[in-house]
């Protein structure tokens, strides 16, 4: 059986920097898939180092080899902060009002990236599949061939892959997606995000698309692909029944007593849609005086990538307007947003999930979102709660019988969460149903085998 080398930016190793839930769902899903392999896992510690000298740290744990390294500051800034989360993050997600085109950025992501190439290919074996993940690395299959690597090499995106018309903003983006070319297999989270990557070939590289997703471009060939991500079914349902679980779930039934909880999960990102999610919470609460106090909303938002001013200010804006809100609406027993700033570790968050009558997830835009699926993944089957989902997640294409909203309309939110509370068993119980079978029979060992497969060619 070949080995697989996976390597992306974030590792899940034990000694990686990160606080519960910060990490996002590229690392939950990662591991549950090394977890069975043979393998390895190779990445940033996302620790920083005075001068990097090539040290590489080896670990075993859970199952899962992880190597890492650690990344000088001006690579850190450049690289992480820079390219990949000043750059493309809010480019890809479609907010060029928000990314930054500076130099240094795109010179630092290239030299970090070589710089995870000349770590890497040491550690790849003639028979070893790699597997490459993310918008931090999209040049990195091509600087392993540059370094003599002949080895069958896959990339996953996990974020939107934008419009052409958005994403020629970028300077020198022939120059990355020529990069690409380079892979066997390129994989991306929907349909929609593919037809996007396909129209830009074809228009602005001049290559063609096969009806099987070959692509023939400038005399490379390589097979692009939608694979959506799905959680970890067997882990999650388990941690479900968890004392953990049990724990987190009686103390959010206590505290809210006889209200419907509304819960919301997100790393506190600009493009997870929390801000417009509580206006139109607020429209709910304005129409619906006499359901106010019926209902409490519990966000739960980890800070994430604070060192980047975009997130900072998200941080800034959701406390002032959580403030207003609370302020505006509370009564001596009741506040209306639990606004919570911390991260849960998942067996937690699936206590949590199962005590809430309505999750709101509103994206305005999500390469997939695994917590609307963990959401469905945790509920009781005899009395299910109801998904209330942004239709510009990716989790929307398989989630059809969730409520669809535009996450920027308040009033469509606000009309799900009446349509929500109000909705009969029977029907809570039929969409839930349908939800919960794609969520089960499309989970992570699915994709999984469903990349390696194609990658195997
Ligand atoms: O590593 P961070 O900078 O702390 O960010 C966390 C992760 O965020 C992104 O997650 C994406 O992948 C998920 C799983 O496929 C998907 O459900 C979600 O829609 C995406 O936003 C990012 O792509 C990861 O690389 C980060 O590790
Ligand atoms: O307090 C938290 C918040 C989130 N998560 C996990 O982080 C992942 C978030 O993944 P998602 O695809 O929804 O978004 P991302 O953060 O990757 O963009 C999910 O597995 C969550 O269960 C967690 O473990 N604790």
């Amino acid at each position: 059986m070949s080995r697989l080398i996976v390597i992306s930016n974030r590792v899940s190793a034990p000694k990686a920097k990160s606080a519960a839930g910060a990490q996002g769902g590229l690392a939950v899903a990662l591991s549950a898939a090394l977890r069975e392999n043979r393998g390895i896992w190779f990445g940033w510690s996302g620790n920083e180092t005075e001068q990097y000298e090539g040290k590489l740290d080896m670990q075993r744990h859970d199952g899962v080899t992880t190597v890492t390294i650690d990344l000088e500051r001006q690579d850190i800034d450049e690289y992480y902060n820079g390219y990949a989360n000043r750059t493309l993050w809010p480019l890809f997600h479609y907010r060029i009002d928000l990314a930054e085109y500076e130099r240094t950025f795109g010179s630092g992501y290239e030299r970090v990236n070589e710089l995870f190439a000349e770590a890497a290919a040491p550690l790849i074996e003639p028979d070893d599949l790699v597997w490459i993940h993310d918008y931090h690395m999209i040049p990195l299959g091509k600087m392993l061939r540059d370094r003599g690597i002949k080895n069958r090499i896959g990339f996953f995106l996990h974020i939107p892959w934008p419009p052409t018309r958005l994403f020629v903003s970028l300077p020198y983006h022939e120059r990355l997606v020529r990069t690409m070319l380079d892979y066997d297999v390129i994989g991306f989270q929907t349909q929609e995000w593919l037809e996007s990557f396909v129209h830009y070939i074809e228009k602005e590289l001049g290559g063609t698309v096969d009806a099987d997703g070959t692509v023939h471009c400038e005399g490379k060939t390589v097979l692009a692909r939608a694979f959506p991500i799905g959680v970890d079914f067997d882990e999650f349902t388990a941690a479900t029944k968890s004392p953990e679980a049990k724990a987190a779930h009686d103390q959010l039934k206590a505290s809210s007593l006889d209200k419907k909880v509304l819960i919301g999960v997100d790393r506190l990102d600009y493009s997870k849609g929390v801000e417009e999610r509580f206006h139109g919470y607020e429209r709910f609460l304005t129409r619906n005086p006499d359901q106010r106090e019926d209902v409490v909303l519990l966000q739960i938002a980890p800070p994430s990538r604070g060192e980047v001013h975009t997130y900072r200010e998200i941080r800034e804006r959701l406390e002032t307007l959580s403030g207003h809100i609370n302020g505006a609406f509370a009564e001596v027993d009741w506040v209306p947003i639990r606004y919570v700033n911390q991260g849960y570790p998942r067996a937690a968050l699936a206590g949590l999930y199962r005590a809430s009558a309505i999750a709101l997830i509103t994206p305005l835009r999500d390469g997939m979102n695994l917590v609307a699926k963990e959401y469905v993944a945790a509920q009781d089957p005899d009395d299910p709660g109801v998904l209330i989902l942004s239709r510009f997640a990716g989790a929307a294409l398989q989630l059809k019988d969730a409520l669809l909203i535009n996450p920027y309309s308040n009033d469509e939110i606000a009309e799900a969460i009446a349509q929500a509370l109000a909705m009969p068993l029977a029907e809570r119980k039929r969409r839930w149903q349908s939800m919960y079978e794609n969520v089960r029979d499309e989970d992570v060992i699915w994709w999984r085998h469903d990349f390696v497969d194609a990658l195997k060619g």
